[in-house]
């Protein structure tokens, strides 16, 4: 892989111990060069807990006002609007914009969510100025499988273990017995084990540069 290629990791500080063991792994065996970048402002907190709004950073606070957050606290978690919001796309945002990042590849499909559905290949953004680019927009479920099993491409660990589609290790629920792969992914949702997928939650965030 050519070394000027990085991959970035937001760290949203919840994620799964395998998913970090996974990085290594594939950062190892494949040479690739990842950025790992969070929040580092909202560090310290612990799933569930109660953050004041007035206590926010400048920052923080201003990316609330822009989503149209008025509440006076939110909970530490990826299941709501604001918690996601900082802890998702405050920091690829900042990562875009530190890395001087031109094109961000992004691996959002047609088929994941209605919010996700009429994306583009190529998707310009403002806040900060960069193109994101989906490459797979079209894959199915099933054709992210054949293509990964196929060329023997490395699997994360948890979809052995019946997990469908991976977030926090928190809210992320584990929806079969079987292998991502073997499950019935013609006439199940893929993404029923995710929080944030719960009501219009995901629309609002992509509208201010989720992925
Ligand atoms: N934590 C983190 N760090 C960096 N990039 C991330 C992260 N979460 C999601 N993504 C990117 O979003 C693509 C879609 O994955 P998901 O649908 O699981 O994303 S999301 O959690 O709803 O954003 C996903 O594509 P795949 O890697 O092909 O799954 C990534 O490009």
């Amino acid at each position: 892989m050519n070394k000027e290629v990085k991959a970035i990791v937001i760290d949203h500080f919840m994620h799964f111990d395998e998913t970090w063991e996974f990085i290594e792994r594939v950062k190892k065996e494949w040479g690739v060069s990842v950025v790992v970048k969070g929040n580092e402002r909202l560090k310290g907190h612990k799933y569930g807990d109660v953050v004041k709004v007035s206590e926010l950073s400048r920052e923080d606070r201003e990316e609330l006002q822009r989503l149209g957050y008025n509440r006076e606290e939110f909970v530490f978690a990826l299941n709501n609007i604001a918690g996601n919001h900082l802890l998702k796309t405050v920091p690829l945002k900042e990562a875009v914009k530190d890395l001087k990042i031109d094109a961000l590849i992004v691996g959002v499909r047609w088929d994941e969510n209605p919010a996700r559905a009429s994306e583009t290949f190529f998707s310009p953004r403002e806040d900060p100025p960069h193109t994101r680019v989906h490459t797979i927009l079209l894959f199915t479920e099933r054709d992210i499988w054949e293509f990964t099993l196929g060329n023997r491409l490395p699997v994360h660990p948890l979809y052995y273990k019946g997990y469908r589609s991976l977030d926090d290790k928190y809210e992320t629920k584990k929806v079969s017995d079987k292998p991502a792969w073997e499950q019935n992914l013609e006439n199940t949702p893929e993404r029923v084990g995710r929080a944030q997928d719960k009501g219009n939650i995901m629309e609002i965030l992509r509208r201010h540069g989720y992925m």
